[in-house]
């Protein structure tokens, strides 16, 4: 039972009120307490101190950089500690979890716990196994600061009955387990029920909601923290208690994205078909438009595998995390994310997990087989109550099936007094669940109601110059192909469990790596807005100190070969400085036209072919006039000029990378073709337009790239090159043909002499 202290003296008086009162009475009654808190709370400027925790405590909250209190946490700490029942509604990621630990550590330190107890005084239950580590390490993190001695332990689901027993058998000060286990404990007598009524002396729900709806909970308890589902609550097992729901989350749409909390939390959308998801993802991701890291939600394991693979074609390295994961590996997952190990994480949302594990046991029980039925982990969970460190962004790629599951998948970012984004990808079927989200907020058509805007910096243009990658290789992606991709790396994760540090959780799943990085996108191919966009999304990150890399090293590769004496020799001539690659990427040309060059050049080293590339010679033409005195070097040219040959081999294989390249031919002699409007636009004495050559248009045949000198043959450039006056005038040349090592050199030769 509830021990109950100190109260204070008006609660006292309004408790004894309402304890004569009828049932609906009570509850008014109780909801009058709620009226205080919100009344108590603005000039509410408590520290740890003033609340009454001890020195310890404070010293330990201040190892932690936690210096002071948040609301939730200024308002449950004196009840808990009074002795009071308390049920608390915050906002996510607002401190619920220090809120009850506190005190309740505070409680143990004083009330040293019984030699007569036969069962642990503190019980902790929380839905998942994900919450139940994060607890345990929270807790044990806590007690070694405070250097005392009190024992904690964690139940897990994978744990055998043997060693259920043997972590109770040291009669713990605290437990922090799932209720499915302490059912387990119950049954296998690790636990006795009647001790426990004995002994238990706190009982926190941790999500509480969460935890009612999986059934008989029945203890005496002291302390609920949830988020949701209060009257439940309040009818089931509380007498009366507490009810703190701050003002700011005092009606369901500040619980989402209060007022106060818009400042640091930016909820945005982009609405596109279902098959445009990819693309649009792709964009945000390619050009950085969003800040990492990146959590990204789906609705299914095979969606999660799909876009993990997808990504693997553009260089974008992620990790899976889902049900029907060990929990080991789960565990390190969420480990190595949080230490900043990899920068994307695609979690599949555990309710749909839930649902897809009933899926296929009614489909296993159909079938009469349950040989081929994956197990999917119930008690899986990163949605709720998870503490993702620096998380910046949380994108839905699929809307969650409800409005209250966005809270909760939003929350995952913007915690504690940190800022944070979420992008939503609506598609036409999931407009149903955004209305619902919208209203819930209370959005109307005034300006001032918009708490979820429109994702700027990611236009039509950045969209589209990707249509042909992304569609190619999501039509690469096959069921076959995610089918066997999840069940290698459940393989691989099975197989390491036990060792998980030997599992790299981001590694590639697809057969072979792309030959082309597809990831590779000129800037030139992006438009003003975009490049404005991606500009804002650095100086933010530089702005917050992170620098957006992962650290793989920092984590287990500290003493890397290249740094082991013994493993350092090596007979290779020294590679080229990272400036000698920067200026490579500056000066980009197609990868074809490269690899011809340094051929020839090895042949010739002094050949006019050698690796000054063409592009190299003139500056683009947008800054033509404004810099046409200055000399033509290299260090003048502006790095995001397209490149002025570009070759397009029809022999590239696969078709993607083929499809890639004339893409990117399309988009760059369109991208001309608007700076040559621009120029004609200008009024300048001298805008007479340079010719713009383009031969062999790319596949999709645009009218615009087509207009100045249609089809031709190699010949028929170099021809066309070779009568120009002034070479300099020309702007770019495409060539779409399959050159031998000497029709290159012909054509680059024509194009400089
Ligand atoms: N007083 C405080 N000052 C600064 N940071 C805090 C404070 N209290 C808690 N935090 C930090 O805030 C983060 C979120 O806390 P916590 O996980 O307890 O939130 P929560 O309210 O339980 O979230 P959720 O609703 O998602 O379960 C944690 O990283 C925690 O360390």
């Amino acid at each position: 039972m509830a021990k109950r202290k100190r109260q204070p003296q008006s609660d006292r008086k309004e408790q004894e009120k309402a304890e004569d009162k009828p049932e609906n009475e009570k509850i008014e009654q109780e909801d009058k307490a709620v009226v205080i808190v919100e009344e108590e709370q603005d000039d509410d400027e408590r520290s740890f101190e003033d609340l009454g925790l001890e020195a310890r405590l404070v010293r330990a909250l201040s190892k932690k950089s936690i210096e002071k209190p948040t609301p939730i946490q200024r308002f449950a700490i004196p009840r808990i500690l009074a002795g009071e029942d308390v049920v608390a509604r915050a906002k996510t990621g607002s401190g619920k979890t220090l809120a009850y630990l506190i005190p309740v550590l505070q409680k143990l330190f004083a009330d040293s716990p019984s030699k007569s107890n036969l069962a642990p005084a503190v019980f902790i239950l929380v839905p998942t196994g994900e919450l139940c580590q994060q607890v345990y390490s929270e807790v044990t993190s806590l007690i070694e600061l405070c250097r005392v001695q009190l024992k904690v332990v964690q139940l897990r689901s994978t744990m055998s009955a043997s060693d259920l027993k043997t972590s109770l058998a040291g009669l713990p000060d605290i437990v922090v387990s799932t209720p499915a286990c302490v059912h387990t404990c119950l049954k296998n007598g690790s636990l006795q029920a009647e001790a426990l009524q004995e002994s238990l002396s706190v009982l926190v729900l941790d999500e509480a909601d969460l935890l009612l709806s999986y059934g008989s909970l029945k203890p005496p308890l002291i302390c609920m923290l949830h988020s949701a589902g209060v009257e439940m609550l309040k009818k089931l097992i509380l007498h009366n208690p507490h009810i703190l729901t701050l003002q700011e989350v005092g009606d369901v749409k500040d619980d989402i994205i209060p007022k106060k909390f818009s400042n640091l939390m930016h909820a945005t959308f982009i609405s596109c078909s279902a098959c445009d998801k990819l693309i649009h993802i792709l964009a945000l991701l390619i050009h950085e438009l969003i800040q990492k890291k990146v959590l990204i939600f789906v609705n299914s394991i095979d969606s999660s595998f799909r876009l993990k693979l997808f990504f693997e074609q553009f260089g974008i390295k992620s990790a899976v995390l889902n049900a029907e994961l060990p929990q080991n590996s789960r565990l390190h997952i969420l480990e190595e994310f949080n230490a900043g190990l990899f920068d994307y994480l695609i979690a599949t949302d555990d309710r749909q997990a839930a649902e897809e594990l009933n899926d296929k046991e009614t489909h296993a029980s159909k079938k009469q087989s349950k040989k081929h039925s994956k197990k999917l982990d119930a008690e899986f969970g990163v949605v709720r109550g998870i503490d993702f460190k620096n998380v910046y962004t949380v994108v839905n790629y699929d809307m969650p099936l409800t409005a209250p599951g966005y809270v909760h998948r939003v929350g995952r970012t913007g915690r504690a007094y940190n800022t944070g984004a979420s992008v939503s990808l609506v598609s036409p079927e999931g407009m149903e669940i955004f209305g619902e989200i919208k209203s819930i907020l209370g959005e109307n058509d005034a300006e001032d109601s918009k708490y979820i805007a429109l994702f700027q910096g990611l236009t039509k243009n950045a969209v589209e110059s990707l249509r042909y990658r992304t569609e190619d290789v999501s039509r690469s992606i096959t069921k076959l192909a995610v089918r066997e991709s999840r069940a290698q790396d459940l393989r691989n994760e099975i197989l390491n469990s036990e060792n998980a540090d030997l599992l790299k959780h981001d590694k590639l799943l697809s057969k072979k790596e792309p030959a082309v990085p597809l990831r590779d996108v000129p800037e030139y191919l992006l438009d003003a807005t975009t490049k404005e966009a991606i500009k804002i999304v650095k100086l933010a990150r530089a702005a917050m100190g992170n620098t957006g890399s992962t650290n793989r090293r920092g984590f287990k590769g500290k003493f890397k070969k290249s740094r082991d004496p013994l493993k350092t020799f090596s007979a290779e001539a020294p590679k080229r400085g990272c400036r000698g690659r920067m200026k490579r990427k500056a000066l980009w040309v197609s990868r074809e036209v490269d690899m011809l060059r340094s051929n020839l050049h090895r042949r010739s080293p002094n050949s006019i072919l050698n690796p000054s590339p063409i592009l190299s010679q003139f500056p683009p033409f947008s800054r033509y006039l404004s810099n046409s005195n200055q000399d033509h070097d290299e260090t003048y040219r502006d790095p995001d000029a397209p490149p002025r040959l570009f070759v397009v081999q029809p022999r590239i294989r696969p078709q993607t990378h083929l499809k890639a390249k004339l893409e990117e031919a399309l988009s760059l002699a369109n991208s001309l073709e608007q700076q040559r409007d621009e120029f004609s636009a200008m009024e300048s004495p001298d805008n007479e337009m340079p010719p713009h050559l383009v031969v062999q248009n790319p596949a999709a045949k645009s009218p615009r790239a087509d207009t100045y000198f249609g089809h031709g043959t190699v010949e028929t450039v170099k021809c066309h090159i070779t009568n120009l006056e002034d070479k300099e005038e020309v702007d770019a040349v495409f060539v779409n043909a399959t050159l031998r090592g000497i029709q290159q050199r012909n054509l680059e030769a024509s194009f400089l002499c």
